[in-house]
């Protein structure tokens, strides 16, 4: 699903309005009556007080009101007057309201005009103050309501956007105290990127996004800049398996994992890129790992390096078509010396860098200039900020992340909530599968290993990163039928990617 910016949803309502078409009074009541159908079918309570600006996003708030009529609930609507001119289907939403319950309608021009004590606890609060129309931080009286509301022990739906959360903004914006903490928010047609930020998700709680019926065909031509990956996007990509294929169809991988103390991370690794389908993978160890990745990864080959402990020398390349390095390896300068030396190398490999691959780039940039396009990498949040640099919320973060998978011209996935694949070109795809149960050692070896696997069977790499990252999260959400939060491991992600593979047919 396209993620679209404030500009384009103000396209897509007037495109909608324009060729449908539909008058924008009817549209708003045709988001007012999804929002009612939602909440009857999911909530149980007796009270509603609805929190209504003066833009659109209150017009929804009066109409939702109005609607709440033919039920026999308490009801109260405020309408929080910070500025005089009501748009135009706000004002007829509020002509309409007071028409069919004057009484349940108040104007509020200062905090003390609403009795919070009269709010109880179990009623919801409605939150339709603003909605993707805000363009600055909110001040004066919609403050003070707004840090009120989040003061009460209420459940909160908010109605589009979390009222004060911008759908994108910059680093300025960061720390603006004025938003409300929705518990669920009821967004129209697409999500907003700002839900997709870690830092909001205090605010957004679960969201749900509703079909009011703007037109698919604005949402087609809009190219693709913010992608929510789910599962229709993944099948479209994913490749089924011929019926007459050998492993040969299906790659030959080259894995570069492990030293002394860390070849769990190897093992790990490996085991991931075969259970995602790898034709051949060739594990390169140490010396000291032979024995333990041959006993524990039977269906491995193993290259050995020359050295007892640590990575200082690499096969030849010529018979692989994938390469993964970084695993459980280190940072020590011979690794680094072979590393470069690998990397001036490489000419037809898809290649990933992970944990201390991704160290040893930050520690000697200048390998950055030498990874082949479209590279992929996969920090998490500590190792990107190694490379990348600091920022100052998580909507620069993303801007850090653009910049620099275009510098680079790398594949980078960032690892968290949401996990994030950036393209060289700067598109970006947030993941949907994943739990926090997967935030456990070893959970990115599995990772690299299934992106590895995928690459050696060919997919491109912007498809790989997404596809393996959502199988990943897949395979993590199938182990927590069986595993708790805490108890799930990273051995439960590899038992269950034949799930997460299933899942996808
Ligand atoms: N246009 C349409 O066709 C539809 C719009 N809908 C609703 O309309 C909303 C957008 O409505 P609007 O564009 O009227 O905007 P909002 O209702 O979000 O905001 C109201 C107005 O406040 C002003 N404003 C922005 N930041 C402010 C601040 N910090 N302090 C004070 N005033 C500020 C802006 O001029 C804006 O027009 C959506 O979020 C959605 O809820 C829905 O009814 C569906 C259909
Ligand atoms: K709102």
């Amino acid at each position: 699903m396209k993620i679209l910016t404030p500009k384009q949803t103000r396209e897509l309502d007037q495109f909608t309005i324009d060729h449908e078409p539909i008058a924008s009074i009817d549209l708003m009541e045709r988001a007012a009556q999804k929002c009612m159908d939602w909440i009857i079918s999911n909530i149980d309570a007796s009270s509603y007080y609805i929190f209504c600006g003066t833009g659109n996003n209150g017009g929804d708030g009066l109409a939702i009101t109005r609607m709440l009529d033919p039920f026999p609930y308490n009801k109260k609507a405020f309408l929080i007057h910070f500025s005089d001119k009501l748009s135009k289907d706000a004002k007829l939403n509020y002509k309409h309201l007071k028409k069919t319950d004057a009484a349940c309608l108040s104007q509020i021009d200062f905090l003390e005009d609403i009795d919070f004590n009269q709010i109880e606890p179990d009623a919801i609060i409605i939150d339709a103050i603003f909605g993707s129309g805000l363009n600055r931080p909110v001040e004066g009286l919609a403050k003070l309501v707004i840090e009120k509301i989040n003061e009460l022990p209420n459940k909160v739906i908010s109605i589009d956007i979390p009222s004060g959360l911008m759908a994108e903004y910059d680093e300025s914006y960061a720390g603006s105290p004025a938003i409300i903490k929705a518990d669920i928010t009821l967004t129209f047609q697409t999500p907003k990127l700002s839900f997709l930020l870690p830092e909001n998700s205090q605010f957004v709680g679960h969201w749900h996004v509703l079909d009011i019926g703007l037109l698919a065909e604005y949402i087609e031509e809009q190219k693709e800049t913010h992608v929510l990956v789910e599962k229709d996007y993944i099948t479209s990509i994913y490749k089924h398996r011929l019926q007459h294929s050998h492993k040969g169809n299906y790659g030959h991988a080259l894995l570069i994992a492990g030293c002394y103390g860390k070849m769990g991370a190897a093992i790990l690794a490996s085991k991931g890129c075969l259970k995602a389908g790898v034709g051949l993978l060739t594990v390169h160890v140490p010396h000291w790992g032979y024995n333990i990745i041959q006993s524990s990864v039977p269906e491995a080959m193993a290259s050995i390096d020359r050295s007892e402990m640590i990575f200082t020398e690499f096969p030849e390349l010529n018979g692989f078509n994938a390469i993964a390095i970084g695993p459980g390896l280190n940072k020590k300068k011979n690794s680094v010396v072979a590393f470069e030396n690998m990397l001036s190398k490489i000419e037809h490999h898809s290649l990933v860098v992970d944990a201390d691959g991704l160290n040893i780039l930050s520690e000697n940039k200048h390998l950055l200039n030498k990874l082949p396009q479209q590279t992929i990498l996969t920090p998490h949040p500590k190792e990107f900020e190694r490379l990348a640099g600091s920022w100052k919320n998580d909507m620069h973060r993303l801007k850090i992340l653009k910049d620099f998978c275009q510098q680079y011209q790398v594949i980078t996935v960032l690892k968290g909530a949401y996990t994030v694949t950036c393209m060289p070109d700067g598109r970006c795809y947030f993941n949907t599968t994943g739990n926090p149960g997967m935030a456990t050692a070893g959970s990115g070896d599995v990772l690299t290993g299934i992106i590895l696997a995928l690459l050696a069977q060919n997919y491109p790499p912007d498809k790989a990163a997404t596809l393996a990252v959502y199988l990943h999260g897949k395979a993590g959400d199938k182990a927590l039928l069986q595993e708790s939060k805490e108890s799930l491991i990273a051995s439960d992600i590899i038992r269950n990617l034949g799930n997460a593979f299933k899942s996808l047919n």
